[in-house]
């Protein structure tokens, strides 16, 4: 082979290495149940005591948690049944296949979940999934010296009212970008993989190029549906916000890899 032959197929093979991104949320997309609620299995009867339940709110849940994990250690759970519980919920169908694919051609994988790291660790332990993702951006939790365990909040923020007090998915998203950027990566491609409304913020975020790819039925396709059909909400065009991005919607990770494959 001559020396321009081999430029030009090393050429072509770089031209066909596109730089992707997923950007995974963890409950009910990684993973097909919430890890949050789960959890409470191990309670009495799966029941909790009313003033715990009373502390849970829509605009940030880890003081509930908090409250829960006392509880447990309270009643004598100890981390092995923390551990045992959470290695019993599946991966979303799909999924596996997905991390593998994207993992074995170098794409970046990163986990943004308002879960907590413990539960997270767990099961990309147990799923032997944890070599496959670079970062894993969550509350950060563990076990203290006495086995009870403690969750604190990613950060505190109020500048977002899509998302949580404790966790804005859109400005972890974005700033993960800025980082890479500086270090000299570029993504030609991100998809954002998610199923609730604490996923929205981060879809505003997106650029044509990118996709948002919400969970059939579940909460951010329900919004999205609605954004797009805007003459059956109640809301006015005007008061809608942009969702500037390519929808992708899924039911399996293999209707996230095939469009994947689509633009290698
Ligand atoms: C208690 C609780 N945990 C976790 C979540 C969502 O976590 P994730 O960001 O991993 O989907 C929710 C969503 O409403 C929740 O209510
Ligand atoms: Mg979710």
């Amino acid at each position: 082979m001559t020396l321009l032959g081999k430029t030009a197929i090393f050429v072509t093979e770089m031209e066909n290495s596109r730089k992707m991104l997923l950007a995974i949320d963890f409950d009910h997309t990684l993973i097909d149940e919430n890890s949050d609620l789960w959890v409470k299995r191990l309670a009495p009867d799966g029941k909790l005591p009313d003033h715990i339940e009373a502390l849970y709110s829509s605009t940030g849940w880890t003081e509930y948690m908090g409250s829960i994990f006392q509880y447990l250690y309270d009643i004598g759970i100890k981390e092995d049944d923390i551990r045992k519980c959470m290695e019993e919920i599946l991966l979303t169908e799909g999924m596996a296949d997905l991390l593998k694919y994207c993992n074995d051609k170098s794409y970046e994988i990163i986990i943004i979940s308002d879960s907590n790291s413990v539960f997270i660790d767990m099961i990309l332990e147990h799923t032997q999934l944890q070599k496959m993702v670079t970062k894993v951006f969550t509350n950060p939790a563990f076990f203290d010296d006495a086995g009870c365990l403690k969750i604190e909040y990613y950060h505190h923020q109020d500048w977002c009212d899509l998302s949580t007090i404790n966790l804005c998915k859109g400005n972890i998203l974005q700033s993960y970008l800025e980082k890479r950027g500086e270090e000299g990566i570029n993504f030609d491609y991100i998809f954002y993989i998610g199923d609730g409304t604490n996923d929205f913020c981060p879809a505003l975020t997106l650029k044509e190029t990118d996709y948002v790819c919400p969970r059939i039925n579940f909460r951010l396709w329900k919004k999205i549906q609605k954004l797009k059909n805007p003459e059956s909400s109640e809301s006015s065009k005007e008061e809608l916000p942009q969702l500037k991005a390519q929808i992708l919607n899924w039911s399996s990770g293999l209707d996230i890899l095939e469009q994947i494959k689509q633009l290698e």
